[in-house]
């Protein structure tokens, strides 16, 4: 990602190679945070505040926490709390606890003594691996874009996402925004509708930063408006990354893709989803399995955003509130899969 005019990644080892440093998303765009994680506790205390975010992005975060835990003490006992504290971090998307069966295979016939250091490496291999992933996500993808715009080639290529896909949700590049950066950087035209994203707005904060960051010209809008946007033409495709696929392809994301996906469906309008092996999950057989995050009503309830002296919470509902934090799209609604071994359909979908 372009930050501050270097290339950074989402996260990575902290100097001294003991801890993890992130970038704290609470405060993004309105200021740039880099925050360190020196122990499992904070590892699980930045993903289940959000500090940190996103299915690929949550599953290095907690295998470092993982290898925090195991560097103070490398018994079994010791991996087991570790694994299970974090793993209780966030429930939906199926790559924390993915990355935990990763680090945990790794040190498992290891000593005690050697486990901190392998569980370190495994996690930077982690966290190498999805960036070569999302990599081949973003080049199966542009094909798509380019056909896509060829068919009609006197105006940009309209896409619409939903959530944050994006490099702040994995380590780097993103899964639906990975295609979107290369047709940037090939100068094919693309014109990006961010949908907002209520109640956190990862959308309106986060895709729109790092879209405006990369140079990609994009409009942010509310949550309802994507239909109007289909109905009218606006929109030549959607792509969204996802939490969870299960068997049987279904898809389960932000709460708001379901309701983009019945647009799509009704409008033609061509419906993918970015996501890499990681994040599939061949052992839960339909999106009716997935365990679904609710959040604290609050989230729903206020609004924060930058003040004269700091920044200033308001309510926005008197009322009580209710707030699931993914839906599940059904794998009929789904036009295709970008992955990192090209495009696939729903019942072809295997790694
Ligand atoms: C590669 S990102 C796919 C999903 O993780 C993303 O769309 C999403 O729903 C993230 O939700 P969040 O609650 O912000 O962690």
């Amino acid at each position: 990602m372009r930050l501050e005019g270097e290339h950074r990644r989402s996260i990575a080892r902290t100097a001294d190679g003991k801890g993890a440093r992130i970038l704290d998303q609470r405060r993004l765009p309105w200021e740039i945070v880099w925050t360190d994680l020196r122990s499992a506790a904070d590892a699980e205390r930045a993903i289940r505040e959000m500090w940190t975010r996103g299915a690929p992005l949550i599953g290095a975060t907690a295998a470092y926490g993982l290898a925090m835990a195991l560097a103070e003490d490398g018994s079994d006992a010791a991996l087991e709390a570790a694994c299970h504290l974090l793993a209780e971090a966030r429930p939906t998307a199926v790559n924390l606890r993915w990355a935990l069966g990763e680090v945990a295979k790794a040190v498992q016939p290891l000593p005690p003594a050697m486990r901190g250091a392998a569980a370190f490496a495994r996690a930077d291999a982690i966290c190498d691996e999805d960036v070569a992933l999302n990599r081949a996500i973003g080049a199966h993808g542009l094909q798509l874009l380019r056909d896509l715009h060829a068919r009609n080639p006197s105006r940009p290529l309209n896409i619409l996402t939903h959530c944050n896909p994006g490099w702040l949700a994995t380590v780097d590049y993103g899964t639906a925004t990975a295609p979107i950066y290369l047709a940037k950087d090939e100068g094919l035209p693309v014109h990006v509708w961010v949908d907002e994203t209520r109640p956190r707005n990862q959308g309106a904060l986060l895709t729109a930063f790092e879209l405006a960051g990369h140079g990609v010209p994009h409009t942010v809008i509310a949550d309802n408006t994507g239909g109007l946007l289909m109905q009218r033409g606006e929109v030549d495709l959607v792509i969204v990354g996802t939490d969870r696929v299960t068997a049987n392809g279904d898809v389960c994301n932000k709460i708001g893709t379901y309701l983009k996906a019945l647009a799509a469906h009704d409008n033609g309008v061509p419906f993918y989803v970015a996501l890499p092996y990681t994040t599939f999950d061949p052992a839960t057989a339909t999106g009716a399995d997935v365990p679904i995050e609710e959040r604290d009503p609050d989230e729903l309830a206020f609004l924060t955003g930058p003040a004269a002296n700091g920044a200033a919470t308001v309510r926005v509902t008197a009322s009580p509130a209710y707030n699931p934090a993914f839906d599940v799209t059904p794998a009929r609604l789904v036009t295709g899969f970008i992955t990192e071994r090209g495009l696939r359909a729903a019942s072809a979908l295997a790694f």
